[in-house]
């Protein structure tokens, strides 16, 4: 069912009407600290009156009188002076975090990695807009209860929202992570265009709504390709920074080099996955290290780092889903929090990261306009660079060109989302998710 952007009057659901207001701060004045959007949720988004307001049950509001409305959740709604609060002086000011999918299984993990600091750090106060759906949203009311009962000191706004006006208004950082699962007998293609609807949708809605800098982490399949289309989508803000997911193949990757050569992962560094996060991933062991060594003059199994290293990271995904039954959520969720924190703190010197990436100009001569993932450097600005002193050797070339035809290919297949024409889908047909086998 179509939701209607109307206001309608917005009531507590009575699970949350009788909780009591959280305590102010005895020196706290009651100033609103939302800044109030234009735009307003449907009712069945939780929304409530500000305390000193009352409104008549059934009492029909317009958008005329919607900055009066403030749409959070539950405790986030209280009101008080963030400055008068002594232990908050030296936080830094507020940011807007916007998650999709926020009621799946990868969010369920990350929002609270989020609210604890270890993200963005111990003096970042934090907004969480979550987005849902009619599906999740009963699921999403009990995340923002999960979320007021763990007290985080830093989660100073929830708010819940089935509009993605509403939750991408003025985000800073967009974590894009709902998407439909592939099904039975699904094709590809047909997943492409069902995501890439999705991520269409959300690109434009960015480009409406969030700040001009806000840096966009997709993770909902096919990360790469629904990257490119979200950014195509979103002229007004750079497509520099969007980012596609690759950073748990790299921490998969790690972790397998880690253990054949019997070090603790920590070891491992300038690990690049190279491409789609898909089973022509190209985890590069050729220019990582371990221990500040090449890894072939660690490990000098050749046949294993070309075939096993290689196919145990492009599929690690679709194993651990025949183990859990489920695809990999907790590590996901690790693996956005280091994407994340690998933008917000300086890369270590010599070392880099790995994301996918807009290409446009990179030396590394891969297709531009496409969303490939490489090896990336950050002086922790949220910005990015691509990582200098690369070797690209025959074999890596090799593996390269597949993964660089098969995004080719999906690009082509969603041209018709990416404002390119005609689509046109020729697939190659080994093309799979890590997850899928
Ligand atoms: N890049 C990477 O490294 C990884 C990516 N992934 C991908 O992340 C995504 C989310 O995974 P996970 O959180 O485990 O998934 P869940 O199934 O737990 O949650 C996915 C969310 O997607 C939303 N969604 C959007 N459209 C649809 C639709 N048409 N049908 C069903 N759900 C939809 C739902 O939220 P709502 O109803 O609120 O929209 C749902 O809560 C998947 O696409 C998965 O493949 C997973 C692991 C690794
Ligand atoms: O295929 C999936 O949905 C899971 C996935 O991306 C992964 O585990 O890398």
């Amino acid at each position: 069912m179509a939701l209607s952007r109307l206001h309608t009057p917005c009531m507590e659901p009575k699970s949350l009407s009788s909780r009591p207001a959280a305590p102010l701060p005895s020196s706290a004045s009651r100033v609103p600290r939302v800044q109030l959007s234009r735009r307003v949720l449907p009712c069945r988004v939780l929304c409530s009156v500000a305390p000193n307001q009352v409104e008549s049950p059934g009492a029909q509001s317009t958008v005329a009188d919607a900055p009066k409305k403030r749409e959070c959740f539950g405790v986030f709604c209280t009101t008080y002076d963030l400055k008068a609060e002594e232990k908050t002086k030296s936080w830094k000011s507020l940011i807007n975090i916007a998650v999709s999918g926020a009621a799946g299984m990868i969010s369920n993990h990350l929002l609270f990695k989020l609210a604890s600091g270890e993200v963005f750090g111990p003096d970042q106060p934090i907004a969480l807009k979550l987005l849902g759906s009619e599906r999740s949203f009963q699921a999403l009311e009990g995340v923002a209860m999960e979320l007021e009962d763990s007290l985080y000191p830093l989660l100073r706004e929830v708010r819940i929202g089935m509009d993605p006006y509403e939750v991408f208004q003025d985000a800073e950082w967009a974590l894009l992570i709902g998407a439909k699962p592939r099904g039975p007998g699904m094709e590809r293609a047909a997943l492409l265009d069902i995501n890439g609807q999705i991520f269409a949708e959300q690109g434009r809605v960015l480009n409406a709504v969030a700040s001009r800098n806000v840096k966009v982490i997709v993770v909902g399949n096919p990360c790469n390709t629904n990257a490119l289309i979200c950014l195509k989508n979103a002229p007004n803000i750079p497509a520099k920074n969007f980012h596609a997911l690759t950073r748990l193949d790299e921490n998969r990757a790690k972790c397998q080099l880690a253990l054949k050569a019997g070090v603790f992962y920590d070891k491992v560094s300038n690990m690049t996955i190279w491409g789609n996060h898909s089973t022509t991933q190209v985890p590069d062991f050729l220019n990582a290290k371990i221990n500040g060594l090449p890894v072939k003059e660690v490990i000098t199994d050749t046949k294993w780092l070309e075939e096993e290293f290689t196919e145990r990271v492009q599929k690690r995904g679709g194993v651990l889903i025949q183990k859990w039954g489920r695809s990999s959520a907790a590590s996901t969720a690790v693996s956005i929090v280091d994407a994340i924190r690998s933008l917000v703190t300086p890369t270590p010197k010599g070392d880099w990261f790995s994301s996918g990436v807009y290409t446009n100009g990179n030396p590394y001569g891969i297709a531009e306009d496409i969303v490939f993932s490489m090896p990336c450097v950050s002086k922790g600005d949220g910005d990015y660079e691509l990582a200098k002193d690369v070797i690209i050797d025959d074999f890596l070339r090799t593996r390269l060109k597949r993964t660089e035809a098969e995004l080719l290919a999906e690009k082509r297949c969603v041209a018709h989302l990416t404002g390119e024409g005609n689509a046109y889908c020729d697939l190659p047909e080994d093309t799979m998710l890590p997850g899928e086998q």
